[in-house]
């Protein structure tokens, strides 16, 4: 198989007719599009339905709008409707039941974007953010909103998409109960194992504080980037959602980097000069004593380690600190990857545990972002795998990432087949595997948007699929291939309830203008929340192959 990564949602925008008649319907599922990040596509699909069914009412460029917002929509916008229109507007940083003016920005399809101009009467389920970057910073976006509130908004929202794009009925989801309610999660803030800053040379200021543009290194930041800005940094001393050690990490860097005498600067995404890109915290645990370890990664545009000397020595003083590891990345891109990856100070990799493994996670390597709620995630994906624990069954185990869902499982079945697009992940699954003395797992770089025939002649017909996907979803080969292949039970784990209910759809009803049948039946739906504040919302999805599929 080739191992280009690429994104699955083509299919979303054309063989959707709710996509181009959204304008009709009342709920954001309408506004799948803007649920996606390849959003270029959806916008222009978009577009071209509003010219096939022009509207009698759209805000212009410029209008302002009293607006009230009714729900969250995908992304954590806000969702109005323009009143005796039902025009739908979104809108950054809304929050239920706020009343607001808004401009309009965008007109996108059959929907527009407004900016808010001045709050008229507060949200309801108002609480103080306790971040003090909580208005600016692209992360958190709903601290303004009690946890209890947000949780109903999630809720709400994957109700909803399963409604408007999966097509369950509101019958199937509560009477019978399959739509379980969300999993909260327990610690609201201080969950994230991984945060990665920028460095940037022209700061985001918010428009109260800019009074005049800062030079030379005043100008310097690190920190998030200011939503819609490539180019501008917030700067923050402090991430709320990140482990306390990591903030002393965070700290102790802002303290000297922009010392002039160490000759550091801030790589410009404009011109492309300059030195430091990115700042990549990662929080683990020393397997020993139970305690935080953390790896601190410089991602560089060269390789000075002369330079970054200095930095080194101040945060390896820090006792949590285990490693600090220096990526290079020569492109002018803004990945935080590097071509070439070195060592700077102590181990190359940090440890963690997971359901009771253990696993080694390196720089780059993907790992559950919230590893205590992910402990709480793959219990759920457990229950519903529902092995019988004899060692007779098969899983497959599809975007299996580092392997580790498969890993959990692997003790109680007969074999793992773990299938990712991304080699390093692979060979950390492969590690992951032997670390912790697991051998009946095989994992298979392969991308899954690009599966032939022969996918599926290397293993044996599995008893469990489980589905991982990021944020497109499944592609509709691999949709196909499932349902040729028929397991007996498909786990879905979806980041995105939006694609999920696209793809649950596909795999329970079938397309049947493509002449494609659906062979399943949803068992149960779980969202969890895995991240508070933000608009992230994960779902485990039990299906159970039909005995008569219709
Ligand atoms: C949401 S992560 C899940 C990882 C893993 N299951 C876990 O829980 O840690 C999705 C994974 O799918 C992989 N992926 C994305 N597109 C893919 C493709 N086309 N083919 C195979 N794997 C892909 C990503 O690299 C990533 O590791």
């Amino acid at each position: 198989m080739a191992t280009m990564p690429s994104h699955g949602l083509r299919h979303l925008s054309t063989t959707h007719p709710w996509l181009k008649t959204f304008r009709f319907t009342t709920s954001f599922a309408s506004l799948a599009s803007s649920f996606t990040e390849d959003s270029e596509q959806d916008e222009s699909n978009s577009a071209s339905s509003s010219n096939t069914k022009p509207s009698s009412y759209f805000p212009k460029r410029g209008q302002t709008l009293e607006l009230v917002c009714e729900s969250l929509a995908f992304k954590g916008k806000g969702l109005c409707k323009v009143a005796d229109t039902g025009f739908i507007v979104l809108c950054d940083r809304a929050l239920p039941g706020e009343r607001f003016i808004g401009r309009v920005t965008r007109k996108k399809g059959n929907y527009a974007v407004v900016t808010k101009v001045k709050t008229t009467s507060p949200h309801r389920d108002f609480v103080d953010a306790p971040c003090e970057y909580a208005s600016y910073c692209g992360g958190c976006k709903t601290q303004n909103l009690s946890y209890e509130a947000q949780l109903r908004a999630k809720e709400y929202q994957v109700h909803d998409l399963m409604i408007h794009i999966g097509k369950f009925s509101q019958l199937e989801l509560e009477s019978i109960s399959i739509m379980k309610p969300i999993v909260p999660c327990d610690i609201q803030f201080h969950y994230r194992n991984k945060m990665e800053f920028s460095f940037g040379s022209e700061k985001w200021l918010p428009r109260e504080s800019f009074v005049e543009k800062h030079e030379g290194n005043n100008n310097y930041a690190l920190g998030l980037h200011a939503p819609g800005f490539f180019d501008k940094v917030l700067n923050v001393n402090k991430c709320l959602l990140q482990s306390e050690p990591a903030n002393m990490v965070l700290a102790a860097i802002q303290d000297c980097w922009r010392d002039a005498d160490l000759g550091l600067c801030p790589y410009n995404v404009r011109s492309h000069i300059g030195f430091l890109k990115h700042l990549m915290l990662r929080t683990g645990r020393n397997l020993k004593t139970g305690l935080p370890e953390l790896m601190v990664n410089f991602v560089t545009s060269s390789y000075k380690p002369e330079l970054l000397k200095p930095l080194v020595e101040r945060v390896s003083a820090i006792p949590e600190v285990v490693s600090v590891m220096n990526n290079v990345n020569t492109s002018v891109g803004n990945t935080s990857v590097g071509e070439v990856e070195y060592t700077l100070y102590g181990k190359p990799n940090i440890t963690e545990t997971l359901r009771g493994l253990t696993f080694q996670i390196s720089a780059n390597s993907f790992f559950q972002t919230n590893t205590r709620q992910a402990e709480v995630l793959y219990r759920l994906i457990e229950e519903c795998a529902d092995l019988r624990g004899d060692g007779s069954e098969i899983v497959l185990d599809l975007f299996c990432g580092t392997g580790t869902i498969g890993l959990t499982l692997a003790q109680r079945v007969k074999r793992v087949y773990g299938y990712e697009v991304v080699a390093q992940a692979i060979s950390d699954a492969r590690l992951n595997a032997k670390l912790n003395d697991i051998h009946n797992a095989t994992f298979v770089q392969g991308d899954l948007n690009k599966i032939d025939e022969s996918f599926g002649n290397n293993f044996p017909r599995p008893d469990i699929v489980i589905s991982d996907p990021n944020r497109p979803g499944m592609h509709m080969k691999l949709i196909k291939f499932l349902l040729k292949l028929k397991a007996p039970r498909i786990v879905y784990v979806s980041c995105n309830p939006a694609t999920c209910a696209r793809d649950l759809d596909y795999l329970c009803h079938g397309l049947p203008e493509k002449n494609i049948r659906g062979c399943y039946k949803l068992k149960s739906l779980q969202p969890v929340d895995m991240f508070p504040h933000t608009p992230h919302i994960e779902c485990v999805c039990l299906l159970e192959l039909c005995d008569n599929p219709s």
